[in-house]
């Protein structure tokens, strides 16, 4: 539904992005994962069809992204980082300028209205101004603007971003929602938490590299011989940390106030092994957790020493 075949743009002298090919099946819910000024939002605008590529091309729902940007804004939907809402206007009525901007005809539009605006829980809000509507209400509203003409596919730059807590949730569940719908959803974010639960494939990108992509599952099994194991220790850290620190496997080590994460490129065999050794050495352990890597850890994993 959605490709890119080297795909890559420069700003100047500067090259934003390197030369990226991706492949996003129809139904997906791919999550574009990089930090700041990797290159996300300029690869999300070149899709939207608001920038030009410097090399390589895109399609999205068989539109040609340069040859044919009519079609694709009509297959898309498009939430934009820094999306603004018009002040003066009714909820209703933002909704249904962009309605009329897509050329959906007055009989349909109210209806079409009312849907979008119960599908995101603002059908209380119809009648209020867009500008009085708190942070999360005006996203919800922006995301309910990409519906209108009811795309095909939704692309999404850092749609929870600056989100409580509750109001992520919100949004999560609603991906969900729209991935029932059919929708293809690529969904940008720099807090790779946030996708974790609600991505069928993820991408991540470095630097204008994207540095691994596929369905969430291979890409977790592609790291999956790195085993991270959780340490709480009771006493006697010190001497914890230096049996991790001379464990050949140990990839890396990360200290937090209440925990140690340790990253292994270790079987069972050495985990067990390391486990009796702090115990004989006498370190006490709150708890001692081998658990799956998080997205966090793909993450982490992925960009070392990769991109330098
Ligand atoms: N119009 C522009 N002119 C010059 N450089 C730009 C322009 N737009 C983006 N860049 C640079 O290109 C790089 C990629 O930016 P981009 O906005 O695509 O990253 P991003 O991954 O979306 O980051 P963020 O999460 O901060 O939005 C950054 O170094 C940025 O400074």
């Amino acid at each position: 539904m959605i490709s890119l075949s080297g795909f890559g743009k420069d700003y100047g002298d500067f090259m934003a992005v390197d030369s990226i090919d991706l492949q996003i099946d129809a139904g997906e819910t791919f999550g574009f994962i990089g930090p700041n000024g990797a290159g996300k939002s300029t690869t999300i605008r070149f899709l939207a069809t608001l920038l030009r590529a410097s090399r390589g091309r895109g399609e999205v729902a068989g539109c040609d992204v340069m040859g044919d940007p009519v079609g694709v804004r009509q297959a898309i939907g498009y939430m934009p980082d820094n999306f603004g809402v018009y002040d003066g206007m009714r909820v209703w009525e933002f909704l249904d300028f962009f309605a009329v901007a897509y050329r959906i005809g007055r009989t349909d539009r109210k209806q079409i209205i009312d849907n979008v605006l119960e599908l995101l829980d603002l059908s209380h809000k119809r009648d209020d101004f867009v500008n009085g509507l708190s942070r999360g209400m005006k996203q919800r509203l922006c995301l309910a603007k990409t519906l209108v003409h009811d795309p095909p596919v939704l692309i999404l730059d850092e749609p929870a971003s600056g989100l409580d807590p509750r109001a992520r949730i919100e949004v999560k569940a609603l991906l969900k929602e729209l991935r029932k719908m059919g929708k293809t959803i690529l969904i940008s974010s720099h807090i790779l938490t946030e996708l974790a639960d609600c991505c069928t494939s993820i991408g991540i990108i470095e630097r204008g590299q994207l540095l691994m992509s596929g369905p969430i599952g291979s890409v977790y099994r592609q790291i999956r011989r790195n085993r991270f194991v959780e340490i709480q220790f009771l006493a006697n850290e010190e001497a914890g940390l230096s049996i991790l620190r001379s464990c050949p496997e140990l990839r890396s080590l990360e200290q937090e106030p209440s925990r140690v994460v340790a990253e292994l490129e270790a079987d069972d065999e050495v985990i067990a092994g390391l486990m009796e050794q702090l115990i004989r050495e006498g370190v006490r352990m709150r708890s001692f957790n081998d658990r799956d890597p998080t997205l966090e850890d793909v993450f982490m994993t992925v960009t070392k020493g990769l991109v330098t």
